[in-house]
């Protein structure tokens, strides 16, 4: 027999409790004041990589949607991240916002948007999410997506903890994560919805709880490189960012 609805959505949220990246050390230290400026820098250099390639997952998505109204209920995730076509302040997206925190935090906004200095661990995992959403089958797809149930308390502590310890923090340059606050509830009810309408076999809830397995690793790897290469003992490899580098002028000073 299939399990329920709410079982298998117990289920969902059972696999966040345990292994969503809230609990990664380097988030515990970086929100609780415990990095270095340059550990900082190192964490937004190589999460612009995700960010950037959010979309891009997102359009690979959609070219493989045959159902309108689910493409027009996805899209709105594509312009969150690049902006909207129209003028206006709903022309600024995500990316723009980010390079506006790396901006803060001393980093030359070319240098980031470059992606060069962008740790190999860090790329192997978001091209191996942007890879798995382009080839699974959709319900498996959407599934991957649901770690946003998780993610707007990990926003909302982030704000706080980086107001808290970090001098560069304010509302300019923690507004992406403040607008995640609102984009990202109804980004997941619309997935939820999905998941658990479409999941309507134990078959297909194993593979919708597979892929947010996966995603769990996906994003749990990118922090095991980032404190691999830059939380002391640092071992930064061949082709990373050093620090010193891809500074702002002011802040090579
Ligand atoms: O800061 C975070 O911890 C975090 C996590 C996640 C996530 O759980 O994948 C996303 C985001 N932020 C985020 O800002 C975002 O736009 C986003 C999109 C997606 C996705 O899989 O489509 N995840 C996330």
């Amino acid at each position: 027999m299939t399990p329920s609805r709410e079982t298998f959505e117990a289920r969902l949220r059972a696999i966040g409790a345990e292994r969503y990246h809230d609990k990664h050390p380097f988030h515990l230290r970086l929100h609780s004041g415990g990095c270095s400026p340059d550990e900082v820098r190192a964490w937004v250099i190589n999460r612009y990589y995700y960010q950037s390639r959010i979309p891009m997952k997102d359009a690979a998505f959609m070219s493989r949607v045959e159902d309108p109204d689910l493409r027009r209920a996805w899209v709105s995730r594509l312009l969150d991240h690049d902006g909207h076509p129209s003028d206006g302040e709903r022309r600024e997206g995500g990316i723009v916002r980010w390079l506006r925190l790396a901006e803060a935090v001393g980093l030359d906004p070319a240098y980031v948007a470059s992606c060069d200095g962008v740790l190999a661990g860090t790329r192997f995992a978001v091209d191996a999410y942007v890879r798995f959403v382009r080839e699974t089958p959709l319900l498996e797809a959407v599934a991957a997506s649901l770690t946003e149930l998780f993610a707007p308390k990990i926003h909302a502590d982030r704000i706080e903890g980086l107001l808290k310890h970090y001098a560069f923090a304010n509302d300019q340059s923690l507004s992406y994560f403040r607008k995640r606050l609102d984009e990202a509830p109804k980004d997941v009810a619309f997935g939820l919805g999905y998941v658990l309408d479409h999941a309507d076999t134990l078959e297909k809830q194993d593979a919708a709880a597979a892929a947010l397995t996966f995603k769990t690793d996906v994003l749990w790897s990118q922090l095991d490189a980032l404190e691999h290469a830059y939380v002391t003992p640092a071992r930064i490899p061949p082709g990373a960012w050093r620090p010193g580098t891809g500074l702002l002028p002011v802040a090579a000073e």
